[in-house]
């Protein structure tokens, strides 16, 4: 069963209590042993999912009455993110091993996607999202090591972080997805601010690496109207177009960022001046 989010209006957001917050643009469970969790929004249509195998491989099965074809990857692309201990998928049988923190790029028209961990007692969790593609790319595993390094913030603004642009035009071609991992220094608790938003494509973050006791304090909403969502650990966040998404953690932590939309270009976003914050 997949959980399915509809959109919301920005002026209907204003009147959001807690709750009503939490239900629209937070995804609480990801990752539960021997699962495949997912969750459809129809902001870009985006799957956001969590898959934990332990001693049997997973499938990606595709849903009748959310996906409507007869493969999860006929008319979509998938990238995925390892945040648990070393695992494999495997996509038309082709293996590909993933430790932790590598990326994967699958293309549209894979027909089969298996996850497998390969140690049932320190298991992988697969983190994966997926948008709508018409196109047909590569298959690409892409490390932590080969990822495109961007340096942003400093100490005395707690913001010191390093941003690993894994699924990006530079590194592989893709329909609409752009994906990568930022990962605060020691000491360090905020991201994204200034902020921005980009108007041009969506996006959702998944936190992680943060301890069980410690929570992001997530910024969302318009500008001038900013709401804040309390995530714990391995918990997402959906970034409609219009909504900032920045955060400060009452520890440090690493995100995964995704996107989809019209446009690929990461630079493509328009920074929000501080005073124009409410
Ligand atoms: O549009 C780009 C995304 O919001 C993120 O890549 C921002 C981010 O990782 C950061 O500033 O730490
Ligand atoms: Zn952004």
């Amino acid at each position: 069963m997949i959980d399915v989010r509809h959109v919301s209006h920005p002026d209907a957001v204003k009147a959001y209590d807690t709750q009503e917050l939490r239900r629209h643009f937070l995804i609480e469970r990801l990752f539960a042993p021997g699962e495949i969790a997912l969750t459809y929004s129809h902001i870009e249509r985006f799957v956001v999912g969590g898959v934990t195998p332990t001693t049997r491989p997973l499938d990606l099965e595709s849903d009748n009455a959310t996906i409507g074809s007869p493969n999860f990857l006929d008319r979509r692309e998938l990238g995925v993110f390892n945040v648990g201990g070393p695992g494999r998928v495997e996509t038309d049988g082709e293996i590909h091993q993933l430790q932790p923190r590598d990326a994967l790029y699958v293309t549209k028209g894979t027909a089969s996607v298996r996850f497998h961990s390969d140690d049932a007692a320190n298991p992988a969790r697969f983190y994966l999202l997926s948008v709508p593609a018409h196109a047909r790319y590569e298959t690409k595993l892409i490390s932590a090591a080969s990822a495109k390094k961007m340096e942003l913030g400093a100490q005395e603004t707690a913001n010191k972080r390093t941003i690993y642009q894994m699924i990006h035009p530079d590194v592989c071609t893709t329909s609409q997805l752009v994906m990568g991992l930022t990962q605060l220094d020691a000491g360090n608790m905020w991201n994204t601010m200034p902020a921005h938003v980009h108007d041009r494509r969506a996006e959702v973050y998944l936190y992680f690496d943060l301890p069980d006791t410690a929570r992001v304090i997530h910024l969302m909403g318009e500008p001038a109207e900013t709401r804040h969502l309390v995530v714990a650990n391995e918990q997402a966040i959906l970034s409609p177009p219009w909504s900032v998404h920045s955060g400060v953690g009452t520890s440090a932590y690493s995100f995964i960022w995704g996107m989809g939309g019209d446009n690929i270009d990461y630079t493509d976003m328009d920074v929000i001046a501080m005073d124009a914050l409410r």
